[in-house]
């Protein structure tokens, strides 16, 4: 049997809109929808595979050549780094990069050497950098807004869609750092060597993409 192209979906936030891409494109998403427990679901019809994974693993997956496409986050690329092609934007999945802090405070009074937490240590250590400023990093794992709250950091750098969750629990914006959304991604060894299989499928996005665009 001919081996599969497998694509690496991201689990939670992005699977819904990535299936509906899918199904628009006319791929058959049932078993996806009815998937269970499962985590490898066929496309029926053709030589697809579809791979639910957490964000991170879906960039190790596809990183690694074991999954020949990715569903994945422009924030977990840009944290993780990993050798792949990013080839495109998908338009959903926006939000962006933000530094936050209790309202009311100046982040660049005084001289005391700042506290950041954040899920995201990579992208909060690149930008303080590009700033030639020294700060203090804290690795949180979510709820990165309780950070400041329990006098944990002085700021967070998180992901911010709506301003709900900053605004919610007294935090606001100081600075928005990058725009964030969903990215197709592309094992380099299988783009060389299941070009035949794997350029059309790009295509097929990329047009459905211009079509969006236009509507
Ligand atoms: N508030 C948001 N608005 C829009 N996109 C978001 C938002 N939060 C996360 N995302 C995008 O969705 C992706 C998956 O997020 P999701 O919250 O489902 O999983 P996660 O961040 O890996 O955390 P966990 O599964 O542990 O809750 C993120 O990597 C990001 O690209
Ligand atoms: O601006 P908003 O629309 O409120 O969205 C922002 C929130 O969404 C993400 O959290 P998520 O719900 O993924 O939970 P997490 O903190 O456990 O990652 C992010 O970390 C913020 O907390």
């Amino acid at each position: 049997m001919i081996k599969p192209i497998r694509i690496a979906l991201t689990k939670g936030r992005l699977e819904k809109d990535t299936v509906e891409m899918f199904e628009r494109l006319g791929y058959d998403c049932t078993a996806i929808r009815e998937k269970g427990r499962r985590l490898i679901l066929p496309v029926a019809g053709t030589n697809l595979e579809i791979v639910l994974a957490k964000a991170a693993d879906v960039a190790t997956y596809v990183d690694n050549g074991v999954c020949d496409i990715g569903v994945v986050g422009k924030d977990t690329i840009m944290e993780m780094g990993g050798t792949f092609y990013e080839v495109a934007d998908l338009g959903f999945g926006k939000c962006r990069f933000a530094l936050a802090l209790p309202q009311g405070v100046d982040f660049y009074e005084g001289y005391h050497t700042r506290r950041i937490a954040s899920k995201y240590v990579n992208v909060a250590r690149g930008f303080f950098e590009r700033k030639n400023m020294d700060v203090s990093i804290v690795k949180i794992e979510g709820s990165v807004e309780l950070a400041p709250i329990l006098g944990l950091s002085d700021a967070i750098v998180d992901i911010v869609e709506t301003g709900t969750t900053l605004r919610e629990n007294g935090l606001v914006v100081a600075e928005y750092i990058c725009d964030v959304s969903a990215r197709l991604i592309v094992n380099i060894a299988s783009l060389k060597l299941r070009k035949a299989e794997i350029e059309p499928l790009i295509a097929r996005i990329e047009d459905y993409l211009a079509g969006e665009e236009t509507e």
